[in-house]
């Protein structure tokens, strides 16, 4: 299938509450056509509530779901023509790995030649050529799950729904999934949602991120905007690490306490604000340094001692704290240090480049 054939999703003020929980919240959402998008939150934002009113398991109070401009949110699910695989595989038991691939070919009448066919070549593609005979039961566990992959896209659907397919699996077969999933995507060209509460899976897999909270979608972008422009206090908490420092618009200059700042960009809105700034962006400045860093830039600088120095393999972590008391984080690759680590107790000065300050709106939006 090529990408013409995906179907672009348009979901308007879609509404499902249970008593007081709103577990949708009049959502809005577009998704392109052949699209990677994933749906990222934490526990009961309501992420499976949603894909579960796309896949017509769920029938919202009110709102629309369009499936390339067809309304669809009355329609049973076996009629919308969705490939869906869910975390805990729903493979059947009894049927070896060609007859769960063969099954949503039988449901649509496909000719038995044909079935032999597409289901050899849906198993090639999940790299399980010649697997068709194996039992269910003689699978490990990431072959189960590309078993229900290949059995999701076998019919060539123009929509695949994932919920937390590979929270399963332990890290290493968890990230080789992801790459794998990502690829076969390209592959197959439909448009996919994708459900995950890590963060760093959603980084790693998508065209687009919507952050989800309180049944509402707090920020929609590409992995890189998320991560590197959150819209919120909210955002910047949930995916990746980050410090926050109180700061404050002095003279029309931002200012950390006594400190002036130079800030790239000027934030939207008014109101109270931090400053944002994650712990790999942070340089640790040597005593002799002057006020830039080696590409002559000028840093914003911030002076404190190390409170904790924790060597973890591929970084170390320092938290150090600043004079006012405030806490911030600096992550470094180990081999920048050689044999001697900074020991705790240390006066540090970190610098910061303006490009990588983020201010951020202090109201916790989402967070409610
Ligand atoms: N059948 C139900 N009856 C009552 N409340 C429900 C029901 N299903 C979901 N909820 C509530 O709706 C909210 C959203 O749930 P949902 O399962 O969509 O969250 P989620 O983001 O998928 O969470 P998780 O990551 O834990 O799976 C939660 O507060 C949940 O408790």
């Amino acid at each position: 299938m090529g990408p013409s054939a995906a179907l672009e999703i348009n979901i308007r003020e879609l509404t499902k509450a249970y008593g007081p929980v709103r577990a949708l919240d009049a959502v809005d959402l577009d998704i392109r056509a052949g699209e990677f998008l994933t749906l990222l939150g934490p526990s009961g934002s309501g992420k499976t509530t949603l894909l579960m009113a796309l896949a017509g398991f769920l029938r919202p109070d009110r709102g629309s779901i369009r499936f390339g401009g067809r309304e669809v949110v009355r329609l049973a699910p076996h009629r919308r023509d969705i490939g869906m695989v869910f975390q805990n595989y729903a493979l059947f038991p009894h049927m070896d790995v060609a007859a769960n691939i063969a099954f949503p070919l039988k449901l649509r009448r496909v000719a038995a030649a044909d079935i032999a066919r597409r289901v050899e070549a849906a198993l090639a593609m999940v790299q399980l050529a010649g697997y068709g005979p194996r039992r269910i039961d003689q699978l490990s566990g990431g072959q189960r799950q590309r078993v229900a992959l290949a059995r999701a896209i076998v019919f060539e659907p123009r929509i695949v729904l994932m919920d937390e397919p590979l929270s399963a699996l332990d890290k290493q077969l968890r990230e080789a999934m992801q790459i794998e999933i990502r690829q076969l995507h390209e592959k197959i060209g439909s448009t996919t949602v994708y459900v995950t509460h890590d963060q760093r899976e959603a980084l790693t897999m998508s065209d687009r991120v919507a952050v989800v909270n309180h049944g509402r979608i707090i920020q929609i972008g590409a992995p890189r905007d998320i991560y590197e422009r959150p819209n919120s206090r909210f955002v910047a908490e949930f995916i990746g690490e980050s410090s926050f420092l109180p700061v404050e618009r002095r003279d029309g200059v931002w200012h950390h306490g006594g400190t002036a700042l130079t800030v790239a960009a000027e934030p939207a809105g008014t109101g109270g604000h931090v400053l944002m700034i994650r712990p790999e962006r942070l340089h640790l400045m040597q005593s002799g340094d002057g006020a830039g860093d080696t590409a002559g830039r000028s840093l914003n600088r911030f002076d404190g001692t190390l409170a904790n120095v924790v060597y973890q393999g591929d970084t170390i972590l320092m938290q150090v704290r600043l004079a006012d008391g405030t806490p911030l984080h600096l992550r470094q690759t180990a081999r920048t240090f050689g044999a001697a680590l900074p020991e705790r107790g240390a006066t540090v000065r970190l610098g910061l480049a303006p490009e990588d300050t983020v201010l951020i709106a202090e109201d916790r939006e989402g967070a409610r």
